[in-house]
C-alpha cells in the first residue's frame, strides 16, 4: 500500500517510520523540508508540495500542529485541494477543533474526494511502537481502506461517526489529561514542601486507584526537572483552549479546565512551550515559592 504524509514533526516522524518498517510505501512532505532525510534515508520518497504528494497517492494522512496549520496545507497554494479528486482520501489525524474539521471535509467533498479526521491518543513513544489509539470519524470506506495503515500504527482504531466526533473525543480526552497534569503537579509541590520525599509519592500512587500510566512514566522526569519534549505543552494549551471553547458551545462549566488552562498559559508565557506539557510543574514550583 502507498501513502502520502504530509508533517514530520514528533508524531509524523515516528508515524511514517513506522509504515516504513512495516511495509508501506511511503512519500513525505513537511514545511520544513530538510526534516525528510531521516525518513528518506529509511526509504520514504518526498514531495515537493502537498498538492504533488496527494497526486501521487490514493491515500494521505497529515499530522500538523494545530488548526491554522491543518488548514493551510489544504487550501493554500499547493495544498491538499489542488489535487484531491474522485478516488482519493485524505486523513487528517492532528488534533483540531470540529469546526477545522468540518471545512476540510466539505472542501474535499466538493473536489469529489473522501475525508476522514482521525487523532491519536498516545504520545511520542505509541507512536514509535504502533500503540496509538485512533479515534476516527468521517467517510466509513475510507476508514475500511485504512485499516491496514491503522492497524502498524495503533493497538485500536475506533470509528466514532459523522466528522467532528474524533476531534471532540481527543479534546475531552486532552482535556482530561491536562487538568489531571495540573493536580498531580500540584500534589508533588506539596509532597515535596511538606517534608516527604516525592519519590514515596509516585510508589504510593503507582499502588492505589489513581495510578496510572502517566504519573508512571512522567513522575520520575518532572522529578528530575526533565522536561524533554514528547507533547509539547504548546499543543496542550492549544487542546485546553479548543475544549474549553466546546464546552462553551455546549453550555458545560468546567472550572478545572479552565484553571489548567491558565497554568499552561502561564508555562507558555515562561517560555516552556516547547518543553514536554509536563512542564506545568515549573508554574506551580513557582507560584507556591512566591507565596
Ligand atoms: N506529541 C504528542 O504526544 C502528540 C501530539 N498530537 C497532536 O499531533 C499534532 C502534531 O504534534 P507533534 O508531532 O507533537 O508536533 P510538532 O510540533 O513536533 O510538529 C508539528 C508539525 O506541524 C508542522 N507545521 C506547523 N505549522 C505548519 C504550517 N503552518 N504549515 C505546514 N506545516 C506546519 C511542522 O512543520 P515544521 O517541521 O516545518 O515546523 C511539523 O511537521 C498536534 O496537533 C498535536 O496536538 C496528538 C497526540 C500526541
Ligand atoms: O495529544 C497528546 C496525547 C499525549 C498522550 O496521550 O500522552
Amino acid at each position: 500500500m502507498e501513502v502520502g504524509f504530509l508533517g514530520l514533526g514528533i508524531m509524523g516522524k515516528a508515524m511514517s517510520m513506522n509504515l516504513l518498517k512495516n511495509g508501506f510505501k511511503v512519500t513525505v512532505w513537511n514545511r520544513t523540508l530538510s526534516k525528510c532525510d531521516e525518513v528518506v534515508v529509511h526509504g520514504a520518497s518526498v514531495g515537493e508540495t502537498p498538492a504533488e504528494v496527494v497526486k501521487k497517492c490514493n491515500i494521505t494522512i497529515a499530522i500538523l500542529s494545530d488548526p491554522a496549520a491543518a488548514l493551510s496545507v489544504v487550501f493554500d497554494k499547493d495544498g491538499v485541494l489542488d489535487q484531491i479528486c474522485s478516488g482519493k482520501g485524505y486523513i487528517d489525524m492532528s488534533t483540531v477543533d470540529p469546526e477545522t474539521s468540518w471545512k476540510i471535509s466539505e472542501a474535499i467533498a466538493l473536489k469529489g474526494g473522501h475525508f476522514l479526521e482521525a487523532p491519536v491518543s498516545g504520545s511520542k513513544q505509541p507512536a514509535e511502537t504502533g500503540q496509538l489509539v485512533i479515534l476516527a470519524a468521517g467517510d466509513k470506506a475510507l476508514y475500511e481502506e485504512a485499516v491496514p495503515a491503522f492497524d502498524v500504527l495503533g493497538k485500536k482504531s475506533f470509528f466514532l461517526g459523522p466528522v467532528g466526533n474524533g476531534a471532540k473525543m481527543k479534546l475531552v480526552v486532552n482535556m482530561i489529561m491536562g487538568s489531571v497534569m495540573n493536580a498531580f503537579s500540584e500534589g508533588l509541590t506539596l509532597a515535596e514542601r511538606s517534608g516527604l520525599n516525592p519519590h514515596s509519592l509516585l510508589d504510593v500512587l503507582d499502588l492505589g486507584g489513581i495510578a496510572n500510566p502517566m504519573f508512571r512514566g512522567k513522575g520520575p522526569e518532572m522529578v528530575k526537572d526533565n522536561y524533554s519534549p514528547a507533547f509539547p505543552l504548546k499543543h496542550q494549551q492549544k487542546d485546553m483552549r479548543l475544549a474549553l471553547a466546546l464546552g462553551d458551545q455546549n453550555a458545560v462549566s468546567m472550572p478545572v479546565a479552565a484553571a489548567a488552562n491558565e497554568a499552561f498559559k502561564k508555562a507558555r508565557s515562561m517560555g516552556l512551550g516547547d518543553l514536554d506539557f509536563s512542564a506545568v510543574y515549573e508554574t506551580v514550583k513557582l507560584l507556591k515559592h512566591s507565596s
